[in-house]
């Protein structure tokens, strides 16, 4: 609601802190031999994300969803813009300690265990021995790995799921606030995803903030609050599934006779296809179905018109002349 709104009817407004924002950020990479090719990867992008989201960055290939995660994490310098992460500038080192990342292919030391690799990342973080002790089995525990695994097998004889579970779990054991995430489903079986959608869920339910990358459009239908669209560096859609795909209760009919006039109002859009008139409900489902039988009309069938993530990805692409990857 309107804080204006809210004021007037003496209702309390619910302010929402941001987690980040970025201002007109953009990022012009420097390549060849003589560092004189430009690529330009981020275009100006301004973006808010609110405490306690889980927001997700969409995008296809080279869109600049890495820079923009690596910009935000003080890995590559933006070329110009400005951005804030819980309250601080980009770099700022407490910030750092409220952080969590997982990489879209985290590097690890093949002959370390789990158990030891968490150990280090605790370590690096400044966390007491005693406090790792309690924190790794419940960590383990939420990204579904067996402790025996983790103490006793090296790295190098998990699985690409079991590697992604220890990468959540290291991104995770500082307990951040917010956790930045680049293709976190990358990689994985149908259940290995499922899994890790439970555990963004599972974080989202402790108040965490979470910036994800990911090309698994149905995976961000399903958990984000909000997603961000990049398409050539470019932030080309920002909102909520409701903003951007509509409201589930929209129809598309199909019906057989009825007169065309008595149809219209009802279906604004209506053309004639295969025999059978189809378009957009206009007005209560039930009204309609109790309306067919004045029209003489028959309905042969009715579903629900949103457009799924992906639709609506594809569409955004191709209004804009986008047809293949760069
Ligand atoms: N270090 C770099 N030097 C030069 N160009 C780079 C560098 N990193 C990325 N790029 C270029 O910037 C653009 C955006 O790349 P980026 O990795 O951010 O995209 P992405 O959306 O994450 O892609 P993907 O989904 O394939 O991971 C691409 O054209 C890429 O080639």
């Amino acid at each position: 609601m309107d804080s204006a709104v809210a004021t007037r009817l003496q209702l309390p407004t619910i302010e929402r802190s941001i987690a980040l924002q970025t201002y007109e950020l953009s990022k012009t990479y420097r390549t060849g031999f003589w560092m004189n090719k430009k690529v330009k990867s981020l275009n100006s992008v301004s973006l808010t994300v609110y405490e306690g989201e889980t927001f997700g960055l969409l995008g296809q290939n080279g869109a600049g969803k890495t820079t923009l995660l690596k910009t935000l994490l003080g890995i590559v310098r933006p070329t110009s813009g400005r951005a804030m992460i819980l309250g601080a500038s980009l770099g700022d080192r407490a910030v750092k300690q409220r952080i969590g990342y997982l990489p879209e292919n985290p590097y690890f030391y093949d002959y370390l265990t789990g158990w030891e690799i968490l150990n280090y990342t605790g370590d690096l973080f400044g966390i007491e021995r005693s406090r790792q002790k309690k924190r790794i089995p419940e960590l383990l525990d939420l990204v579904g790995l067996a402790q025996s695994a983790a103490k006793k097998k090296q790295l190098r004889q998990y699985s690409k799921g079991m590697l992604q579970r220890i990468g959540m779990a290291q991104a995770l054991i500082n307990d951040p606030d917010l956790v930045f995430l680049d293709e976190p489903m990358s990689g994985l079986d149908p259940l290995g995803r499922y899994q890790m959608r439970e555990i963004i869920v599972s974080l989202k339910a402790q108040g965490k903030t979470i910036f994800f990358n990911s090309h698994v459009l149905s995976d961000v239908e399903k958990i984000c609050d909000r997603v961000a669209l990049l398409a050539q560096g470019e932030l080309i859609a920002l909102g909520s599934m409701q903003e951007l795909l509509g409201t589930a209760e929209k129809y598309y009919v199909m019906v057989k006779g009825g007169r065309p006039e008595m149809l219209q109002p009802w279906l604004p859009d209506m053309e004639f296809q295969d025999g059978l008139w189809a378009g957009h409900l206009n007005g209560a489902a039930a009204d309609f179905i109790d309306s067919l039988a004045l029209m003489n009309a028959q309905l042969i069938s009715m579903s629900l018109a949103r457009p799924s993530l992906e639709e609506f990805f594809v569409k955004q692409l191709r209004d804009r002349g986008i047809h293949s990857s760069s």
